[in-house]
């Protein structure tokens, strides 16, 4: 979108001049009071957290937006903020609503058709892309923040007296879950889309390569400990988890990440599995606009545009992974 216009863009990819994928900015980046920024600064200005006054847009098929799916999930806030779900394939004029999709709801707000009006409503000259997810503030009528790494953290941090009690960033632990989800950021999380969307084969060369050498390390690690760090389930987990659940179905074969499934690595595989059966969690989980959304979206990657039918892990079955050293909060662990 440029100063408030649709602009239909070719395709959603921006590259350097080796072929290596760039992603855009976000462009949305306030906090809500009492959240925990990096390096350990607590939010003193901003809106005030409260029940029912944030509603999250978002896109089941969105590693992005699973991840604050997922946070809220864990925490008990489904009551307390409010979800919107796009219709999964994104055509040329971008996220839009339809209901009738399974699992796909109304614009709950604004009854928009197109996600790009709630970018509107926020700034009516807006320029810059439009993502999930959008965490969107009722009082201010306003977008709170569009990057997932924030939105997530302010949910983990500013909504105690409305949560479940469960901490995702615990004190002590917390440089080393930064440093986690900042490694796990290039080499897993982005690492699959600068491998699907590489423009040369250098660009994908290096991407799968550090994808599959980052995927060994922390089979090796999770093989010694239940959760990424220290003893207990944190926001580096839940930033690992959505680019997992979407491995073997999508990125293995539309982003060409081939080498091995998430199903060939012991550890990796259990713990996906831990993770997909955590109270609330299975409910964030809808593979079906996974597949609709990549499969069918991205034209120039799949131009037949078919969904394929497997391989169809089972996401369910048992993973023993309460053997290993790490604890889950009694409220997660029923
Ligand atoms: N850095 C953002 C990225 C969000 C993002 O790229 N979302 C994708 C969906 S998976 C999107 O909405 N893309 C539309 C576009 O780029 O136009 C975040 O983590 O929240």
């Amino acid at each position: 979108m440029v100063d408030g216009e649709w602009h239909t863009d070719e395709e959603m990819l921006e590259h350097d001049e080796s072929g290596e994928f760039e992603r855009a900015e976000t462009s949305f980046r306030d906090w809500i009071r009492g959240s925990r920024k990096r390096p350990d600064e607590v939010v003193t200005d901003g809106p005030e957290p409260a029940s029912g006054r944030y509603h999250l847009y978002v896109s089941y098929a969105c590693p992005w937006a699973h991840r604050a799916l997922t946070v809220r999930a864990l925490l008990g806030l489904e009551d307390d903020i409010s979800v919107s779900v796009v219709d999964p394939v994104r055509y040329d004029q971008g996220w839009e609503f339809d209901a009738s999709k399974p699992g796909s709801t109304e614009d709950h707000l604004f009854g928009s058709d197109y996600l790009r009006e709630v970018y509107r409503e926020a700034d009516s000259d807006y320029t810059g892309r439009v993502t999930v997810p959008v965490l969107w503030d009722t009082e201010e009528d306003t977008i709170v923040n569009n990057e997932s790494e924030e939105i997530i953290r302010m949910f983990a941090t500013a909504f105690s007296e409305y949560d479940n009690g469960v901490d995702l960033y615990p004190e002590g632990d917390r440089g080393e879950i930064d440093d986690v989800i900042d490694d796990v950021y290039p080499r897993i999380n982005n690492g699959v889309y600068r491998a699907g969307f590489a423009e040369s084969q250098d660009a994908y060369d290096d991407a799968v390569r550090d994808l599959f050498d980052a995927l060994e390390e922390y089979d090796a690690r999770l093989s010694e400990q239940r959760f990424l760090v220290g003893d207990s389930l944190t926001l580096a987990d839940v930033c690992m988890f959505t680019t997992l659940y979407r491995f073997d179905e999508v990125y293995h074969n539309h982003f060409k990440c081939n080498y091995r499934q998430i199903t060939d690595y012991d550890a990796l595989w259990g713990y996906l599995r831990e993770l997909c059966q955590l109270p609330g969690v299975e409910a964030t989980c809808d593979m079906w606009h996974v597949k609709q959304h990549y499969y069918r979206s991205h034209g120039d990657i799949n131009p037949k545009r078919r969904v394929p039918i497997g391989p169809d892990p089972d996401f369910f079955a048992p993973h023993a992974r309460d053997d290993l050293p790490g604890d889950l909060p009694d409220v997660l662990a029923a």
